[in-house]
């Protein structure tokens, strides 16, 4: 009995030394071997802290990051949505390591070295998320070696071009949802504040529903509820012990996780049932996929091994739901505060819009015309990239360029820091300016694999085709109908939650693009007016006048300049005051200079048949009795000047008509004056 004491005793004993020593492996050994081999190759990073390494310093440089804003103007947000990479790489320079636990991970910035590591991927593989975050981006994202190569065939069919095609209809939908809602609220002016951010998020989560399940899509819409709340939940537990985080939370999660595997399970059997009765398959991701899978097996002589079972089906879909919605989410949203920080670029789009599809809704020819769109698309992609970087771990000892490292390094390849690298970019890294795309991406990066938004190798993003096709939809869409500007009330502060989000959402003031046309026809209208109303007013009043004075003067006559729109009035007042002021001689019967004194002192300075100004008309005295006579008989070549309404109203009928009424009202009154009478 005794001895069998000893014997257990011992293997506890034996038991409990492997523990330490596997322990003490883990949490010593092997990390300061690791930290040995990249320092010795001239890597540099912080020392190994016990057990912790550098995660209490990342959360503490997050915390203090997150908790003030940005200046409104900058886009270096690498500092706020990365505080302790950015820390590290300015201490120890590029290519230099962090502690993720007891985890070393290299963070890479070279271009040549990142390309490297994206295109092998049987070297550098997904390192260990933990269990929940790979319950929140499972299936495809997380597979390695023949099962990703296997999901990956059997997905692409999904995302291919002509299927996206297809598609259309059902983005469309989904972004006149959207415009609808906000129509719904703005006010009688035509515009409102709005926060964008929830909207947006809403459009992609429903754009990723419909094209994810079709007819289902309402059922689908649960689904991604679920998810939403179960994501929630996740990053509330972060770093919190609470007894609602530890065991409340799990529990909500399992029920979570039961209803949505049920509720999928329930779909994919419906699609899949009426896909083997013959159905036609549909426009949506489901059937595509289910579509695919069928081909595979059928053509591996119906080998049930090689496709995907009812469970990874349902994996892929729950991973269109995290990966479709947060990232082209945040793309939209950026979008819409880069193009109302800068007003310029936001008219350009639209007038690139406005030619291509005017107001039409957008076809899919036409986005691929859409040169101004892509290229704020990317400068937005480059600038807030939705994630800050790619983890790898290296699965077995690899070289890359002049460096080895061995298994069980991670490698984390930051997307912002290379984004934002003025190396790489130019002293105007951090600015916004789309004009650096005009001419794709090659010429922008100078053939260098630093833009690199959807990742990069074989698994580059497998739907950033469908991406960039809802972007642009929506964008195209969303600026034929509005217009919009920052509200005062926004706070730039970009922040890290799985992807790059405004912390404090987007606050925006749209404004509806029909009523400021109607506007802008209204200004047009009253200009055109404006115009016309001043070319006729300097006609009369400058034109006319001098092109009359020059056909006289051509001829001889001679008279007084024109002078601009009162011509001799104030002159001919004058004289006419002057004159009156004094009596004549009473022996005199020279009344011309008191009469009419300024005709006497016109023709008396510039001759009989002279002109002067009666306003803007230039009027000539005759004085040659023939001309006198011509005039007199010509009726119908020398009519009755305007007198002006109150002159014609003292001085009115006979003298006052001309033309055919003159003559009918003569022929009557003449008998009344007639001799006999
Ligand atoms: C602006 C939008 C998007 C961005 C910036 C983006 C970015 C990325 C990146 C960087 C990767 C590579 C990750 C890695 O190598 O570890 C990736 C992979 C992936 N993305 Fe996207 N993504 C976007 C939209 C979408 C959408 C809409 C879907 C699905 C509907 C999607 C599905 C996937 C999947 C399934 C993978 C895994 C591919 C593989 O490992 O073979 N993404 N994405």
């Amino acid at each position: 009995m005794e001895a069998a004491w000893d014997n257990i005793l011992m293997l506890i004993l034996i038991l409990a030394l492997i523990w330490v020593w596997k322990k003490f492996n883990s949490l010593w050994l092997t990390p300061k071997r690791l930290e040995k081999i990249l320092r010795e190759q001239g890597l540099r990073g912080s020392p190994y802290r016990f057990k912790v390494g550098d995660t209490k310093e990342t959360l503490k440089m997050q915390m203090q990051a997150m908790s003030k804003p940005m200046n409104l103007f900058s886009n270096d947000i690498g500092p706020r949505v990365s505080p302790y990479d950015h820390y590290i790489v300015n201490k120890h320079g590029k290519n230099s390591f962090i502690w993720n636990g007891q985890t070393p991970r290299v963070t890479l910035t070279d271009p040549e070295l990142i390309k490297d590591v994206f295109n092998k991927i049987y070297d550098f593989g997904k390192p260990n998320m933990g269990p929940n975050i790979r319950s929140l981006i499972p299936g495809l994202a997380m597979h390695e070696g023949e099962k990703w190569s296997k999901h990956r065939k059997i997905i692409n069919p999904a995302f291919n071009l002509e299927k996206l095609k297809n598609m259309l209809p059902l983005f469309i939908q989904c972004c006149d949802d959207l415009i609808s809602k906000w129509e719904e609220m703005l006010s009688s002016d035509g515009s409102s504040e709005i926060d964008v951010w929830p909207f947006v998020k809403n459009l992609t989560g429903d754009v990723i529903s419909r094209t994810a399940f079709g007819s289902s899509y309402l059922e689908g819409r649960r689904i991604f509820q679920l998810l939403k709340e179960k994501t929630e939940l996740i990053l509330k537990m972060r770093g919190q012990r609470t007894d609602y985080t530890c065991r409340l939370v799990p529990k909500r999660m399992k029920e979570i996780d039961r209803d949505i595997k049920a509720s999928l399970m329930d779909i994919i059997n419906k699609r899949d049932k009426a896909l083997k009765a013959g159905e036609a398959t549909k426009n949506n991701l489901l059937d595509i996929l289910l579509e695919s899978n069928h081909k595979e097996i059928e053509e591996q002589g119906n080998n049930k091994n090689v496709g995907m079972n009812l469970e990874e089906v349902i994996e892929e879909c729950k991973l269109f739901y995290f990966a479709g919605q947060d990232t082209t989410s945040v793309l939209l949203v950026w979008t819409m505060i880069l193009l109302s920080r800068y007003p310029d670029w936001q008219a350009r789009a639209r007038e690139e819009v406005s030619q291509v599809f005017g107001n039409q809704k957008p076809t899919f020819d036409g986005l691929n015309q859409l040169k101004i769109v892509t290229m704020i698309l990317y400068e937005v992609l480059r600038l807030y990239p939705p994630g800050v970087g790619v983890p790898r771990k290296v699965i077995k000892d690899v070289k890359l360029g002049n460096l080895s490292f061995p298994a069980g390094v991670e490698i984390f390849i930051s997307t912002i820091l290379v984004h934002h690298d003025s190396e790489l970019w130019g002293d105007d890294a951090k600015e916004f300016k789309p004009e650096r795309f005009s001419e794709g991406v090659l010429k922008a990066t100078n053939g260098r694999f630093s833009f690199f938004p959807f990742g990069g190798g074989p698994r580059i993003c497998i739907a950033q085709n469908f991406a960039l096709l809802e972007a642009k939809i929506a964008l195209s869409m969303i600026l034929q109908c509005f217009s919009f500007e920052l509200s005062p009330t926004y706070t730039h502060a970009p922040t890290m939650v799985m992807t790059i989000q405004p912390q404090y959402g987007a606050p925006v003031i749209l404004h509806k693009r029909e009523m400021e046309a109607a506007w802008v026809n209204i200004l047009m209208l009253i200009l055109i007016l404006t115009l016309i109303w001043a070319w006729k007013k300097l006609n009369s009043l400058w034109l006319t006048p001098k092109r009359l004075e020059k056909i006289l003067r051509e001829q001889g006559l001679r008279g007084s300049p024109y002078r601009f729109k009162v011509g001799d009035t104030k002159e001919s007042l004058k004289m006419q005051m002057q004159a009156m002021s004094k009596p004549m001689n009473l022996f005199s019967n020279d009344i011309g200079p008191r009469v009419s004194p300024y005709d006497h002192y016109i023709v008396n300075k510039h001759g009989k048949n002279s002109f002067i100004w009666n306003g803007q008309k230039p009027r000539v005295t005759l004085t040659d009795p023939e001309l006198i006579k011509d005039v007199f008989n010509k009726i119908y070549d020398f009519g009755k000047p305007n007198m002006g309404p109150n002159i014609r109203s003292l001085i009115p009928g006979l003298a006052m008509h001309e033309g055919e009424k003159w003559s009918m009202h003569r022929k009557i009154i003449n008998p009344a004056f007639n001799l006999e009478k």
